[in-house]
């Protein structure tokens, strides 16, 4: 569940000012944000996941007014109910790939079972990969396993920033269909901001910036 409210934003002084319009999403609800270059959709989807301070306005994630948390507090609820598909790889270069995975859930301070991780794995068509360092990975590979890394603590909601733009259709569409089976497995709500109009009829609810 998500809910913002009168969300304003500015980086310093001098910079122009965002007011986002509201968004409120029910459990397992998801939600495409699309935009042209410059208007402001990473600045939104940080400000969502907690990584940005809002300036004005609420933001309440499963009744959690995550404005309100102290930095600490932000860096627990975000490591447990937070789930990033970033653009680039955010994985440890120098761990293999399930390493990576028990990082992950060692900062989210979670548990989950050694059968659970094989399944995602297998899922994500990554388990050949799962004993490899990162650079010894395709780009494919390293999409699916910045999908496992970002869906592994099993969160709340998941957040996508440009999954498929530099995709062709056929991975476009193969990307998507895995983000959003992971979200409805997860029962998460999945949030992705993209310019990318190919993935428009895959989503019921979409904001426009
Ligand atoms: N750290 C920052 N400090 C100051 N200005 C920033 C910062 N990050 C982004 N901006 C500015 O804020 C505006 C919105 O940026 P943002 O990245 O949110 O846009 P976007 O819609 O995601 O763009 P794109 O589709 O090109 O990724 C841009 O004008 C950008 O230059």
């Amino acid at each position: 569940m998500v809910r913002t409210s009168n969300l304003k934003f500015e980086y310093d002084k001098k910079s122009e000012q965002f007011r986002f319009p509201d968004i409120s999403l029910d459990a397992s609800q998801n939600l495409l944000i699309l935009g042209k270059s410059g208007i402001g959709k990473t600045t939104l989807l940080h400000l969502l996941a907690g990584l940005l301070p809002p300036m004005d306005g609420s933001i309440e994630i499963d009744g959690v007014p995550i404005h309100t948390l102290s930095n600490r507090q932000l860096d627990r609820f975000r490591g447990q109910n937070i789930g990033i598909v970033f653009q680039n790889n955010h994985a440890i270069q120098s761990l293999t790939v399930i390493e990576n995975l028990e990082a992950r859930l060692f900062f989210a301070q979670k548990t989950i079972s050694q059968t659970v991780i094989k399944d995602l794995l297998e899922h994500l068509d990554i388990s050949d990969c799962k004993n490899k360092k990162i650079r010894e990975l395709s780009e494919g590979q390293l999409q699916r396993l910045g999908i496992a890394m970002a869906m592994v603590h099993h969160p709340q909601i998941i957040f996508a920033d440009e999954p498929t733009s530099s995709l062709d259709d056929d991975n476009c569409t193969k990307v998507m269909q895995l983000l959003i089976e992971q979200a409805e497995m997860n029962s998460a709500n999945l949030i992705v901001i993209t310019h990318d109009q190919r993935i428009k009829p895959l989503f019921t609810k979409t904001l426009a910036l």
